[in-house]
């Protein structure tokens, strides 16, 4: 379990990236969904010792995160949204280098380690090949391999499938899936789907503020019957928008379809519809913004 307690964080600029965050993580996949610039990856980077907060604290398993970074480090595995490798290296090479530099000297366990991550991520049979010739799932599950290295109790990936193709990324949503069964893995992303798709339990985060937390099914069931569905001819948004709270626009063939957050039926010609987490999501970053 991880516990995060009344995160703060100020840049030097003034942006206040983190305003007194609290989350309790258990074991499994949890989405951190936000919009760009909510203070994901600061909240990333804080838990994965990289960077202090201002205030507050970070415990994993009665482990104080803050306070003792290299016992925290060796329990953690984290995937940045930047992960950069060397082009001309090959997939083995390089994972054996890291997992050198995870601690694991013995050249024997360390060839079967990094021979089992290889093959669990799919990666056994071109681990001969350079990393820079990998696509973006490829890369993104070498990615996952590294971060296995040394059996972490917590998994941190940070926006993993942006730019992934749908296949790619459902390949790599799997593999995330089964990783989550044994330990913590915390998902930062600003794609809805990857948490409904992926993750029991989840939190909402924009300008630094928690604004929710739960399962994304218990939260969806709060708006049952209070989502309503039209769609608009063009030009006409800013006139619902000032009359209803509308969730969300999206074009369907071309045609925009709005989704209005009301009580009963707002007007004539809306349909009621089965509430999503996108609703849950778009509704959150509306009261916030009101
Ligand atoms: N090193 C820094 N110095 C100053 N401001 C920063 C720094 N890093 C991030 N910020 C600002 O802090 C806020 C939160 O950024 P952060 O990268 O944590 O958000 P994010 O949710 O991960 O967004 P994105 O999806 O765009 O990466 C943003 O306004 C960002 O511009």
């Amino acid at each position: 379990m991880l516990s995060i307690r009344s995160l703060s964080k100020t840049y030097g600029n003034g942006v206040r990236a983190l305003r007194d965050v609290s989350l309790e993580i258990p074991t499994g996949m949890f989405g951190l969904l936000g919009p760009n610039g909510a203070g994901k990856s600061t909240l990333m980077r804080t838990i994965a010792t990289l960077q202090d907060p201002d205030s507050g604290s970070v415990m994993l398993d009665g482990l104080d995160v803050l306070a003792d970074k290299q016992a925290a480090r060796e329990q953690l595995g984290y995937l940045p949204q930047e992960f950069g490798v060397y082009p001309k290296e090959t997939a083995l090479a390089m994972l054996e280098h890291f997992a050198v530099l995870k601690g694991l000297v013995n050249d024997k366990e360390r060839h079967a380690v990094v021979e089992a991550l290889l093959r669990q991520v799919n990666l056994w049979e071109v681990r001969h090949h350079r990393l820079g010739g990998f696509s973006g799932g490829m890369r993104q599950r070498f990615g996952i391999a590294q971060a296995l290295i040394g059996d972490p109790k917590l998994i941190i990936v940070d926006e993993p499938t942006a730019g992934l193709d749908p296949e790619e990324r459902n390949r790599f949503l799997n593999l995330l899936a089964e990783i989550g069964e044994k330990v913590v893995v915390i998902l930062s992303t600003h794609i809805v789907e990857d948490v409904t798709d992926l993750c029991p339990r989840m939190a909402i985060i924009s300008r630094g503020e928690v604004l929710l937390q739960g399962e994304p099914l218990e939260t969806i069931r709060s708006l049952d019957g209070r989502v309503w569905k039209r769609t608009i001819g063009k030009g006409e948004l800013a006139e619902y928008q000032q009359q209803m709270t509308v969730l969300s626009t999206r074009l369907v063939g071309g045609r925009t379809v709005i989704h209005v957050l009301a009580d009963s039926a707002p007007g004539e010609g809306f349909e009621g519809i089965a509430p999503d987490l996108e609703d849950v999501y778009f509704g959150q970053l509306r009261q916030q913004a009101a």
